[in-house]
């Protein structure tokens, strides 16, 4: 998508609502690899009508997959020709939101609330299921009151992927759960396999109870008879980014939730492999 501004409007605004490109600024774009070279038909508002008459400059927005750039760009009458310097280039955000920050901040209360009804002062041992619970978690223990002892274990199954596959668990970095009561925190229950697994196995390390906390409980088909303790939000049956949570190992430090669309997987893919 490209689209036109223009850099600062003054006292004689003229709009104009279409530009052609030049076949020089058409191959500069793409060369640059933009997806479309057409610019939209968007309202421009140049300096002046007497600029117009000679070489105006216009910041034109352009996209490369997810990045957006701008760049300047000289506009004679409708025709936009030279590309200059690029100015700006930042990764485009502009996701479908599902929850926002303030909403995020909102379930954690709530889910910390929950959990320190539940277990009052008695001491917890409380472990994060990385990678995906990293943000959550960090957010989370700090809003807990009772005496806690903190860990890690990490569990994968989705590697590059929208479906769960292959159930992988390091324990490497674990702490002794032995004897302890045990809250193990995950970002999102979705078919269930992970929380199920890892609460499987913190008996066999012998704990003395467990529970299980997450954020989102995907309303989908889960495959374990397990369910979360305590849970923050429903969500629908949407492969969702931010707050942790990945495609292909990006979009985890987003402040909020985003659904991510077909046309992002595509995106995402692609540049992955690029
Ligand atoms: O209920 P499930 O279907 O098991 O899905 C939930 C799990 O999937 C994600 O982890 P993932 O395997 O993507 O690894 P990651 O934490 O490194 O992103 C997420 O962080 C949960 O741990
Ligand atoms: O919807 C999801 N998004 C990211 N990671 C996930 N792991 C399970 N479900 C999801």
């Amino acid at each position: 998508m490209t689209s036109l501004r223009a850099p600062k409007p003054n006292a004689h605004p003229r709009v104009i609502d279409r530009f052609t490109l030049a076949p020089s600024l058409h191959l500069a774009l793409s060369a640059c690899g933009a997806q479309t070279t057409q610019i939209e038909p968007t309202l421009c508002i140049l300096p002046s009508p007497e600029a117009i008459a000679r070489l105006s400059l216009i910041e034109i927005t352009f996209r490369i997959g997810i990045r957006e750039l701008s760049t300047l760009g000289g506009a004679i009458g409708n025709h936009l020709t030279a590309l200059l310097a690029i100015s700006q280039n930042r990764k485009l955000i502009r996701m479908r939101i599902l929850l926002d920050e303030a909403q995020l901040t909102e379930g954690v209360e709530r889910l910390a609330t929950e959990i320190d009804h539940h277990f009052g002062d008695r001491p917890l041992t409380v472990i994060a299921i990385m990678t995906g619970s990293l943000v959550l978690f960090a957010d989370l223990i700090r809003r807990l009151s009772m005496p806690q002892r903190v860990g890690v274990v990490q569990a994968s199954s989705y590697r590059g992927g929208l479906k769960s596959g292959d159930l992988t668990v390091d324990a490497k970095m674990l702490i002794d759960v032995a004897g302890r009561d045990v809250l193990l925190v995950d970002d999102i229950f979705d078919t269930g396999k992970t929380l199920d697994r890892l609460s499987g196995m913190m008996s066999e390390f012998g704990a003395a109870s467990v529970k299980t906390a997450v954020l989102l409980h995907k309303r989908t088909d889960h495959i374990v008879e397990l369910r979360p303790d305590f849970k923050a939000f429903e969500i629908p049956d949407e492969f969702v980014v931010g707050y942790g949570l990945d495609f292909m190992d990006m979009y985890r430090n987003l402040p909020y939730l985003a659904i991510l669309e077909p046309h992002e997987i595509e995106q995402t893919a692609a540049e992955a492999k690029s």
